[in-house]
């Protein structure tokens, strides 16, 4: 269960136009990671090269050990059975009810009977609170329940990657919050490999172990989440706390220009700002009625250990 991925020197262009070059990071198994970075860095563009839907130009990506660049498409199409996806809308078919979305991949691509087939689906739907739910259209629900049914369906073939793609986007603050406990259950529970994309701040800073932030046609930073929480690079802060003051500009780069302008308004008050203990936002753990496997048990006596620094 959860396996590690191991990113090295990766490039991707479309023409001339370089998305972001020699990133290298690794996703330990079983861990969850987030990826930040402003609109149009090219997060969903990493997240399709990991599954092999995009080549890039340069680099290796490593899943279990195995380089998947180098792959030709029919093990690719193995390598990919390995992944669950969940998209932006849930990506569900809009003719089919919620039982036989969730049943489409068991049908597609394993030999299971319908009998094994309704035992896992409602077990599925039952780990992200769907039952009940069954003979609805993905057209008659709210989108945090299709974002749930694209989630139940992306863990039907029992995946050891999931990669999320903006979780969090159209959905009310409640909802977002609810995901997230959601996303931290699953991952006590399955003991998967998790990658988030997200422009949600609260959740990267309550969720993850690691954190990455792709800026600039490159990956910042990557690390574990404390690093990042209590970094001092500017990009780093501006980006963690919403902010305009700082290198990211509304076409993603500010210009020198406009940096200039800031400087002088600002000083350099903000090249001098420290973090502080409240950036280090206590950590969501798994809720009541969840297990928690050793790695979840050592967070959360770190959490409670922290808490009592603070307090
Ligand atoms: N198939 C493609 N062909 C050409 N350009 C592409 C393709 N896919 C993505 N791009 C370009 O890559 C850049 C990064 O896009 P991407 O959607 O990955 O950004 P993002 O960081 O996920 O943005 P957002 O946060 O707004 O979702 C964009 O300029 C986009 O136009």
């Amino acid at each position: 269960m959860g396996v590690e991925i191991c990113v090295e020197g990766l490039t991707k262009s479309f023409g001339d136009q370089v998305i972001w070059q020699n990133v290298s990071l690794t996703l330990p198994a079983g861990e969850v990671s987030v990826l930040l970075g402003p609109s149009g860095t090219g997060k969903s563009v990493f997240l399709k090269s990991l599954v092999g839907l995009l080549k890039p130009e340069q680099g290796s990506i490593r899943i279990a050990g195995t380089d998947i660049t180098k792959l030709r498409e029919h093990d690719l199409y193995e390598v990919r059975k390995s992944f669950g996806v969940l998209f932006q809308d849930g990506a569900l078919f809009g003719s089919m009810n919620l039982y036989d979305n969730i049943a489409f991949p068991l049908r597609e691509h394993t030999r299971k009977s319908e009998s094994e087939i309704r035992r896992v689906v409602l077990e599925k739907m039952e780990m992200v609170g769907l039952i009940g739910a069954e003979e609805k259209l993905p057209g008659e629900i709210s989108g945090g329940m299709r974002k749930r049914a694209g989630l139940a369906r992306a863990l039907v073939l029992d995946p050891e990657i999931i990669l999320f793609d903006e979780p969090d986007s159209g959905l009310d603050p409640v909802r977002v919050a609810y995901l997230n406990q959601l996303i931290v259950d699953l991952n006590a529970q399955i003991d998967a490999t998790f990658l988030i994309v997200t422009h949600d701040i609260a959740s990267a800073r309550q969720v993850p172990d690691n954190i990455g932030l792709l800026f600039r046609r490159e990956l910042v930073m990557f690390g574990p989440r404390e690093k990042l929480l209590t970094s001092r690079e500017p990009v780093v802060r501006q980006f963690l706390n919403g902010r305009m003051q700082g290198p990211i500009g509304m076409a993603e780069e500010k210009d020198a220009a406009t940096m200039a302008r800031e400087a002088v308004h600002f000083g350099n008050a903000l090249q001098k700002e420290q973090p502080s203990p409240l950036d280090m936002t206590p950590r969501l753990l798994p809720g009541p009625g969840i297990d928690r496997p050793p790695r979840w048990q050592a967070i959360a006596e770190s959490e409670a250990r922290r808490e009592g620094t603070r307090s």
